[in-house]
């Protein structure tokens, strides 16, 4: 077997793992990554790249059709075959050459194979071929498998042969109807984009739409995907799915209803990239989330790091977050506080430092790319009361404003500031409206920022902007 030795060995080699590489060069030391698929994980190749790529041309012709003038020139209809190439060329035609090059110029060794844990600082790389390779960590391991899609035990599903997110984002071909099991955001993000292309769709949404986000966000998004003929059927729950030789799947719902379509997608959430990877030799159950402590080191059930805390783990693998810009966050904190470790530097681990994630409890930004788009950071009214908060809730009607009425014709959405009473600063902001995407890192900076109300309203908003919501909200809340 091939040896080779390496400051750290990074396994998984999507957004999250290649991001930790960089950094830990960066820093001075050495890293090596292992990858069994595509150079550039889910994210690249089945998720964040392709999914917009596939919902942006009709957000464009959509966006297009509201304002007089362009509504006009306007004269076609979505061009599905264009849209299916652009999302090839966003997917890299599944081809990890571009990602592999940058690695090569990054200075990061890359071992193609399953990475498996095979004992203390040792990974043990097995490729395609068979060949093994023996790599030793001098400082750390870092695990960053990702995660894949969860298929729920419903009787036959397996046999039915459903779509994950990974067939869904990477279809040829846009199926007549189209069933959807799950009301999250890749069941949104996708009953959105499928309608778009023409499938006749279906969700099948047991526990609501987007039910963690505000209330009025799944109110709206329900209402747009009704609007573009998706049956949206809330507490439907599949309860056995078959499907027959000429193809169709059929569906029977736990109240004994029938549903019927040419493709059936999963998408209630994911399980982690962990079943094969090594973990009964530190102790660790296979096919378990990863359990970090604030620095990422893995720790074990008594909350003690893994051996002497050589064992992280960032990204999806460790559920504090699954989002990509998220786990790349928590690489450069986990990449810098092992090179401080490795050179007996302090580390800054406390609330806020530099070696810590502290933003994944409280300020998490996300953009959903639903009609109309939800753009969100830090906790919901909910979440913010379940964490003891004593909050005050303003909401905004973002039609009202003067900077919305020029975005585009009969413009609807909502805003909603969670403040926290006891200091004075906002603690979560959710918008949900057409264009919204943009406008989110304002409150990301906001909230993580500690802004005190009183000195927000010396951040003035341009006018026209709907970023005026700023100020609607502040004079609802009061001075
Ligand atoms: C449909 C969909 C759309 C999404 N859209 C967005 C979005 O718009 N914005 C956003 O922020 N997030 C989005 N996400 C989430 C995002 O894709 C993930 O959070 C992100 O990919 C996580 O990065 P990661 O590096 O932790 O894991 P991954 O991207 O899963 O990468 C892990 C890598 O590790 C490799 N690997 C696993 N096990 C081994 C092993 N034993 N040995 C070697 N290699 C291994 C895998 O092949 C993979 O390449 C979306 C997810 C889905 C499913
Ligand atoms: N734009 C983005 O940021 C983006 C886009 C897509 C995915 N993602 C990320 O990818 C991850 C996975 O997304 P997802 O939509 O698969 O998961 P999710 O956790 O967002 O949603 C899963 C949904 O399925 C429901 N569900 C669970 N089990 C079910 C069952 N047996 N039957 C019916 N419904 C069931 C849940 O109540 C939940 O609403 C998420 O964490 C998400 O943040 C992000």
């Amino acid at each position: 077997m091939d040896t080779a030795t390496h400051d750290v060995v990074v396994i998984g080699a999507g957004p999250v793992g290649e991001n930790i590489a960089d950094r830990v060069v960066q820093g001075g030391l050495s890293a090596a990554i292992v990858e069994r698929e595509l150079v550039g994980g889910e994210c690249s190749y089945w998720a964040c790249m392709p999914t917009k790529a596939l919902l942006r041309s009709e957000a464009v012709l959509r966006a297009a059709r509201r304002v007089p003038g362009a509504r006009e020139a306007v004269t076609g209809n979505l061009d599905v075959a264009a849209v299916l190439r652009r999302r090839d060329s966003f997917a890299s035609d599944w081809r990890d050459d571009g990602q592999v090059s940058w690695l090569a110029q990054a200075g990061i060794p890359l071992y193609r194979g399953q990475g498996r844990i095979a004992a203390d600082r040792v990974v043990e790389v097995t490729g395609e071929d068979g060949v093994r390779t023996s790599l030793t960590a001098r400082h750390a391991v870092v695990v960053a498998t990702g995660s894949g899609a969860l298929v729920p035990d419903v009787e036959g599903l397996p046999a039915a042969r459903p779509w994950t997110s990974r067939e869904a984002v990477a279809a040829n071909e846009v199926p007549g109807r189209l069933a959807i099991i799950g009301g999250g955001v890749v069941a949104s993000e996708m009953a959105t984009a499928f309608a778009s292309l023409g499938a006749s769709v279906t969700l099948l949404a047991r526990d609501g739409v987007l039910p963690l986000a505000e209330p009025f966000v799944g109110e709206l998004v329900i209402e747009s995907l009704q609007d573009a003929a998706v049956s949206v059927r809330l507490g439907a729950e599949a309860g056995s799915v078959k499907r027959a030789d000429d193809g169709t799947v059929h569906i029977t719902l736990t109240d004994g209803e029938q549903v019927e379509a040419d493709e059936l997608l999963v998408a209630v959430g994911r399980t982690p990239n962990t079943g094969d990877i090594g973990l009964d030799r530190v102790g660790l159950a296979p096919g378990a989330w990863l359990t970090v402590d604030d620095t990422l080191r893995v720790v074990g059930d008594d909350g003690a790091p893994i051996g002497d805390g050589w064992l992280y783990a960032a990204g999806d693998v460790n559920r504090r977050v699954l989002l990509t810009h998220q786990g790349k966050y928590q690489a450069r904190a986990v990449g810098d506080v092992i090179v401080a470790r490795a050179k007996g530097e302090a580390v800054d681990d406390g609330e806020w430092g530099r070696h810590v994630a502290t933003a994944d409890k409280r300020a998490v930004p996300q953009v959903i790319f639903t009609e109309p788009e939800i753009a969100s950071v830090g906790l919901t009214a909910a979440s913010a009361e379940a964490a003891g908060l004593r909050i005050r809730v303003v909401d905004y009607d973002l039609g009202a404003l003067a900077g919305s009425a020029l975005h585009a014709e009969g413009y609807r959405g909502d805003a909603r500031m969670v403040v926290d009473e006891d200091r004075s600063v906002i603690v979560g902001f959710t918008l949900a409206g057409p264009d919204v995407a943009e406008l989110l890192h304002a409150a990301t900076i906001a909230v993580v920022g500690e802004v005190p109300l009183d000195r927000l309203w010396h951040a003035v908003p341009a006018f026209p902007t709907v970023s005026e919501v700023w100020l609607r909200l502040l004079e609802a809340y009061g001075r």
